[in-house]
């Protein structure tokens, strides 16, 4: 800390409402000559002993004691911030049995030890119910300090002003603006200001203590002794559904989570200043969270957060000036002031960079080209999308040809609580549906499958996964395998070891399982790494039930497009990164751009093919790694009946399955959705979808839309022989592998590769040339989702690479 020679003023609050005392030691005169540059403190004075505490003369602050020495000589100063201290004789008061303020201390130690977990001890004491409250002057910007036993409700602390609670009467709000700022309001604007301070402020009333009862008040940065919160919960604090800002104790982590009684890693990086002072930064990442949660349809500003962040001492005014930093962080990171809300047209907190001479080129309009256009739009940094096709969206496309909504690609969120793609739907009004679980299971014979054998054999099946699951824990493993192979043979050791055998219907049961794994890998298992196919799964995923877009995703998309300046049937076929000042971007109408840095969106697949050729060549990591990951394929097909047919053979609810004959049909047709229109003005359009996986993907590639069709309505006669099947009014048939701009349905990991691809996919070149999209988000590959944050993940990176540019 840098010293200054000078000391702060009489630790004389505003208004004083606390107890009276009788002041000993130096008269404010006194302090007063001192700090004109008069005698160094006298021996009869103690300096505080902490070093590097830059209060020459220190002021006892709590003040209760009759003998507190104010000012004055005490044979013991303690040390609570640098501008903080009190006195040997106000220790005495509380701390011993036979003074006066024992009961008091006794009384608020009784509350602390049943509440807290740290120590209740004197220093807690006095920092918790002894301190003063600083505000800022809403005219002159000063901050003043106010009595401990001041209420800091929302309106004071937004409307307080300079005089507002003086009790000098002669002096005017202006004139009271006119007084100097306390002195001590600069130390803490030093960089060593964190590392003096020796008890941490808890903080109090806040917004998230209903949010979080199931920890320790201390533990998330907040007071035990705040009673209101123990002796009048609020209850289960009503979380805006689908969000759930805080981890719940003894249960897995969530994505999109926080846990509130743990810096994370990024965190750590971040903040190294809060390193000691953990309880600070979780209080106020907590309470900015809470906030963000409560209203997700308003960027939220420093100035709509100072309210709600009380607590006692000097530090909140380090806390309040480190506040936007955390609030650029945690807006960088896609955990507040994310998804389509109005941004104001240059956030506070945003740091500055200089005007770009060129702007960012996002090469592919899907869901992770969009985010990432319109995050850095946020960030204030011009970006142009070049998009192939005539339309934005990518995988996204959603598909009205049959009078109901079907999306061609991506319909499903997996998982809703805390999931971005909800967030948006709820920022936009977008509706959607949970998506249930009741899916009838029916035989190639027509008959429903007896839901015991069904429960046995689903739980037979996740058992296999979960032995492999062991299996792989060997540190001494032996080399990959596909995970077909691996679920073979586990299936094989149970059959041998329990003498079970099971009957042709159970073994098909089993491929109905393998088939719908396949369409969630994208791929046949044979294709799969027994090890690392599920990886993300180490990580925490999306709570809450999968969601059926029934109005579509397209929707979404074209929100996300709003604002965002994009191209499209501009196909970019090279990018120069070879000179220092720019990147030259070719597209195949001829068109040349410059751009400061470009942002690859485009589907794995297109890297593989080297669609994009890149100058200088990508580095041989990144090649390899292309070369390495796999691209799914599963196609889509939509029939439109007069009738739901369906419904007259008993089937209710919203999906049903279809049992394969043979392990090598599994994948044609094995799940039936309904997605018939609802709306009850119009008349009903009857839609089953279905999809093709696995193998099955090669069984169709050559065949014509007509024959696919004849070929999933003998899936449909099969399933329901008592009925005739009509022929489809209408219908369409996917073609993503094949289709120019895509040529995969999504990523999936085979043997020899793990989760460390994804993230090499998602390593930039030279930070000139970034790369996101599904096949990059080791998280959440795949979906919507992971494209979206990788989107957000790379503006972060790219606006960081333009600022230390
Ligand atoms: C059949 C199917 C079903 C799916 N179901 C789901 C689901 O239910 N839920 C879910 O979450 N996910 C689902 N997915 C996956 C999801 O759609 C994708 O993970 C996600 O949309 C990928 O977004 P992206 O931005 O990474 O890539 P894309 O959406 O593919 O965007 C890349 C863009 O780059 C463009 N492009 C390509 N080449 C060039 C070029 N040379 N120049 C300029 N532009 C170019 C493309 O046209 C495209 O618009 C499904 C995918 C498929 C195929």
């Amino acid at each position: 800390m840098s010293k200054t020679d000078k000391q702060p003023q009489n630790d004389k609050a505003e208004d004083r409402t606390g107890r009276g005392v009788k002041r000993k030691g130096l008269l404010e005169s006194d302090v007063d000559e001192m700090k004109n540059g008069s005698p160094e403190p006298t021996k009869q004075l103690r300096k505080c002993e902490k070093a590097g505490c830059p209060a020459k003369i220190p002021i006892c602050f709590a003040r209760s004691s009759a003998r507190c020495t104010g000012s004055g000589y005490t044979s013991r100063w303690y040390h609570v911030t640098s501008g903080e201290h009190f006195c040997n004789e106000c220790f005495d008061h509380f701390y011993r049995s036979h003074k006066e303020g024992y009961l008091e201390y006794i009384e608020w130690k009784r509350i602390w030890s049943l509440y807290g977990k740290t120590d209740a001890s004197i220093k807690n004491y006095m920092s918790d119910q002894l301190l003063g409250y600083w505000l800022q002057c809403k005219k002159c910007k000063k901050w003043r300090q106010l009595g401990r036993d001041t209420k800091m409700t929302k309106d004071f602390v937004e409307s307080f002003v300079c005089g507002s609670t003086m009790k000098n009467k002669f002096l005017s709000k202006d004139e009271a603006c006119e007084n100097p700022e306390d002195c001590r309001v600069e130390w803490t604007r030093d960089s060593l200001f964190p590392s003096l301070i020796v008890v941490p402020p808890l903080f109090r009333n806040s917004i998230s203590g209903p949010y979080l009862t199931g920890y320790y008040p201390d533990g998330v940065g907040l007071t035990p002794s705040d009673i209101d919160l123990h002796v009048h919960p609020k209850g289960v604090v009503e979380v805006a559904q689908y969000l759930q800002p805080f981890d719940i104790p003894d249960k897995p982590r969530r994505a999109m989570a926080h846990p509130p009684d743990i810096m994370t890693e990024d965190e750590d990086d971040e903040f190294p200043d809060f390193a000691k002072l953990p309880q600070i930064y979780l209080a106020i990442r907590n309470i900015v969270a809470t906030l963000w949660n409560l209203n997700i349809k308003e960027w939220l500003t420093k100035e709509l957060c100072v309210p709600y962040l009380i607590c006692r001492g000097i530090t909140r005014i380090w806390c309040l000036e480190n506040l936007d930093r955390i609030l650029w962080f945690l807006t960088r990171k896609g955990f507040i002031n994310c998804g389509l809300i109005s941004v104001p047209s240059k956030p506070a907190f945003i740091p500055t960079i200089p005007d770009i001479q060129h702007p960012v080129i996002v090469i592919g309009a899907g869901a992770s080209g969009l985010a990432a256009a319109r995050q850095l739009a946020n960030f204030g940094i011009k970006s142009t999308v070049l998009e192939a096709r005539l339309r934005v969206g990518g995988r996204v496309w959603d598909d009205e040809s049959l009078g109901t909504c079907v999306g061609r690609g991506a319909q499903i969120v997996t998982g809703c609580i805390n999931n971005p793609i909800i967030l948006m739907c709820k920022q936009t009004g977008i509706e959607f549906h949970e998506l249930g679980d009741n899916c009838t299971i029916i035989d190639n014979n027509g008959e429903v499958v007896d839901p015991a054998m069904e429960r046995r054999m689903d739980f037979h099946f996740n058992a296999m996964l979960d032995i492999i699951a062991e299996w792989r824990k060997n540190k001494d493993l032996p080399q990959d395998t596909n995970l077909l192979e691996k679920y073979r043979e586990m299936h094989q050791q149970f059959l041998d070891e329990s003498q079970l055998k099971f009957t042709k219907k159970e073994e098909q049961l089993i491929e109905f399982h393998i088939a719908n794994l396949e369409y969630a890998c994208g791929t046949t298992l044979n294709q799969m790494s027994a090890i690392s196919w599920d990886q993300n799964e180490e990580y925490p995923q999306f709570a809450g039930p999968h969601i059926l877009m029934k109005d579509g995703y397209t929707q979404l998309l074209d929100k996300m497009a709003e604002g965002v300046h994009f191209v499209t049937n501009m196909e970019v076929t090279s990018i120069d990164y070879s000179t220092d000042d720019h990147i030259l971007v070719r597209c195949l109408s001829g068109s040349e751009m410059k751009a400061s840095r470009v942002l690859v969106t485009v589907p794995l697949a297109l890297l593989k093919k080297k669609c994009i050729s890149f100058t200088p060549k990508l580095p041989p990591w990144k090649e390899e790694t292309i070369s390495k990951l796999g691209t799914g394929h599963v196609e889509k097909i939509a029939l439109r009946f007069k009738k739901k047919f369906w419904r007259d053979s008993g089937i209710t609810s919203n999906m049903f399955g279809h049992v394969p004959e043979e392990g090598g049909t599994r994948g044609l047709f094995s799940v039936f959705y309904d997605l018939s229109s609802s709306q009850e003005d119009k008349e009903m359009e009857c839609v089953l979808v279905s999809h093709v996986t696995g193998e099955a993907v090669n069984i169709i590639q050559n065949k014509s839309d007509e024959e696919i069709v004849e070929m999933c309505i003998k899936v449909l006669k099969s399933l329901f022989p008592n009925q005739t099947i009509p022929s489809p009014e209408k219908y369409f048939v996917t073609r993503w592998s094949t289709d120019k701009y895509t040529q995969m349905s999504y990523s999936y990991l085979p043997p020899g590769t793990d989760g460390n691809n994804y993230d090499i996919m998602a390593e930039d070149i030279d930070r000139k040339v970034f790369f996101a999209g599904e096949a990059t988000h080791r998280q959440f590959p795949q979906s919507v989702t992971g494209a979206f944050l990788s989107g957000i993940r790379e503006a972060e990176k790219i606006f960081l690479s333009l600022l230390e540019a």
